[in-house]
């Protein structure tokens, strides 16, 4: 990897996979985001936390141009992905949402079996070959550590897993496609604690190898998992630093009062 000497700061190329520069969002004439300007770090969990309706799922939604599902939404600024703006018109959404995955609060597998959801993917892309499709299922399975659970039942419908499983399984169809991004928009809020502890587990042994941006209401989460820790509050980026920063030391009194429970 070559490193950039800019003035007395060495930066390495590839330390963040975005760089977000002055994004504006509106929904019709209401701006949910506001200026937002952040970096994120390869192979980090980076946590999104903040109240209610602060714009913590907007701005994960934007990083994949899955907001731009919803027609009245306008943006300004620049989303950079290794260095491109992800605005740009020579950019292929398709190619970014596979590059960048998603997993959704609830789990959302498809009525399908247990092989067919994690091969959707390869498929589409054109993989034919069955031993090859048969090799990445076990592959991802493993990855989302759900392999043990289900090898004797892949053909079994999806729909029998349990909710954690369930959720392990969407996280192998995203795993399917070869990520280099992982978007989680509250992945465990429907989940028991055994569940949510497995896929925190689970997070943390990702990171190795892909980059991780989620959205939690719970700070003991954002804690638990997270290497560095976004505060949103009404479509603002009040403060970002590392977790540890932000939930021993903020800078800024409106993150203590969220974090100590003062309000949200
Ligand atoms: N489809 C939509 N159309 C219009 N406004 C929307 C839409 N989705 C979200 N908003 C508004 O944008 C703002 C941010 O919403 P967003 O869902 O991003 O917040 P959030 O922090 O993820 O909230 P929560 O924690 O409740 O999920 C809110 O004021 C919300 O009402």
């Amino acid at each position: 990897m070559e490193d950039i000497k800019l003035s007395k700061k060495i930066i390495t190329a590839d330390d963040y996979v975005y760089d977000v520069q002055g994004l504006d969002l509106w929904y019709g004439n209401d701006q949910a985001l506001k200026d937002i300007s952040m970096k994120i770090n390869k192979n980090e969990v980076t946590a999104i936390i903040g109240p209610s309706g602060c714009g913590k799922s907007t701005f994960i939604k934007t990083l994949n141009r899955m907001i731009e599902n919803i027609p009245i939404v306008r943006t300004s600024g620049e989303i950079l992905y290794h260095g491109k703006n992800i605005f740009d018109k020579s950019v292929r959404v398709e190619e970014l949402r596979t590059t960048v995955g998603m997993v959704f609060q609830k789990p959302n597998p498809f009525p399908k079996s247990i092989y067919e959801n994690v091969v959707y993917g390869p498929k589409i892309h054109g993989i034919k070959d069955k031993n090859l499709l048969l090799e990445i299922c076990e592959t991802s399975l493993k990855s989302a550590a759900l392999w043990d659970e289900v090898k004797d039942r892949l053909h079994d419908n999806a729909y029998g897993l349990s909710g954690g499983q369930q959720q392990r399984l969407c996280i192998a169809r995203c795993l399917a496609v070869q990520p280099d991004v992982i978007l989680m928009d509250e992945p465990t809020s429907a989940l028991d604690p055994i569940a949510t502890a497995k896929i925190e587990e689970l997070i943390n042994h990702l990171k190795t190898e892909y980059t991780i941006a989620i959205v939690t209401h719970s700070m003991q989460q954002a804690g638990r998992i997270s290497d560095k820790t976004a505060f949103f509050l009404m479509g603002e980026l009040i403060e970002y630093d590392s977790t540890e920063v932000i939930f021993s030391n903020p800078r800024d009194k409106r993150t203590e009062d969220y974090i100590t429970g003062r309000f949200g």
